[in-house]
C-alpha cells in the first residue's frame, strides 16, 4: 500500500485542471477601514460552521489586496448573480481599486465593508483568524450580518467559464 509520505506530489497544472471541473459560486469579497478599500473575485469561499456562523475565504498572499483585508479585520462576501460577469472579471484582474468599485453600486455593512447592490447574498464579516497555507492566507470570518437579494439565479464558474444556475429560495 502507498502511504501518504511516499506519494508523489501532484503537479500544479494537474491539480488546477481537476479543480477546473468543480463548479463554484463566484464572489466579490470587499473590505474597507484604516487600510483603505479593496476587493477581489474569489471562488475559494466555504461555509465552516453555523455556530458561530463562520465562513472562510482564501486569498493569495502575494495579491495586491491581501494586506488590506488583514489590516481592516473585516470583509463582506458578495455572492454574484448572472449579470455580474463583467464585475467578476474586473475584480479578478490587475485593475486599480477605484476602477473596480466604480463599476457597481455599494452600501456599507455594519463591519464597514462595501455591500454589493443586486448580489444574490451578502455576508458581512469580522475576520476571526488567519491561517497561512502554501501560497494562500485562509481568512476565517465570523458573519455579523446577512442580506439576501431579490434575484432568483446565481453565477457559477466551471470549466474556466461562467454559467447561470437557479438559486432555490425559501424565505
Ligand atoms: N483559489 C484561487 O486563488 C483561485 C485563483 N484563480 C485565478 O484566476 C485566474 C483564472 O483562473 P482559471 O481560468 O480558473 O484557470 P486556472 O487554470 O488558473 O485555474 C483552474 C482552477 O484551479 C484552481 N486554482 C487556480 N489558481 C489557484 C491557486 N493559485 N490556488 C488554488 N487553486 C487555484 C481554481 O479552482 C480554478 O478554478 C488565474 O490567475 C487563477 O490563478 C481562479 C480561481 C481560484
Ligand atoms: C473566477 C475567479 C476566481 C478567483 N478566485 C480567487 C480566490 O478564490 N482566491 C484568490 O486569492 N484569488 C482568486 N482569483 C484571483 C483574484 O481575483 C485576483 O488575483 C485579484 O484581483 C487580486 O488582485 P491583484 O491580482 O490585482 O493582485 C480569482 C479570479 C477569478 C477570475
Amino acid at each position: 500500500m502507498t502511504t501518504t509520505a511516499e506519494a508523489a506530489p501532484v503537479a500544479r497544472e494537474r491539480y488546477r485542471d481537476a479543480m477546473a471541473t468543480v463548479a463554484a459560486a463566484v464572489n466579490v469579497v470587499t473590505t474597507d477601514g484604516p487600510a483603505g478599500r479593496a476587493g477581489f473575485t474569489a471562488t475559494a469561499v466555504c461555509s465552516v460552521t453555523d455556530a458561530p456562523p463562520t465562513l472562510l475565504v482564501c486569498v493569495k498572499r502575494d495579491s495586491s489586496v491581501g494586506e488590506a483585508f488583514r489590516a481592516n479585520g473585516a470583509l463582506c462576501v458578495n455572492t454574484l448573480a448572472p449579470g455580474h460577469v463583467a464585475l467578476s472579471n474586473l475584480f479578478g484582474g490587475r485593475t486599480p481599486a477605484e476602477e473596480r468599485f466604480a463599476a457597481a453600486t455599494w452600501s456599507t455593512g455594519a463591519s464597514g465593508a462595501p455591500m454589493l447592490e443586486g448580489a444574490l447574498a451578502s455576508f458581512d464579516c469580522l475576520i476571526s483568524r488567519v491561517v497561512e497555507v502554501g501560497t494562500h492566507a485562509v481568512l476565517f470570518c465570523e458573519v455579523v450580518g446577512v442580506r439576501l437579494g431579490d434575484t432568483s439565479e446565481g453565477l457559477i464558474y466551471v470549466g474556466r467559464r461562467y454559467d447561470a444556475v437557479a438559486a432555490v429560495r425559501d424565505r
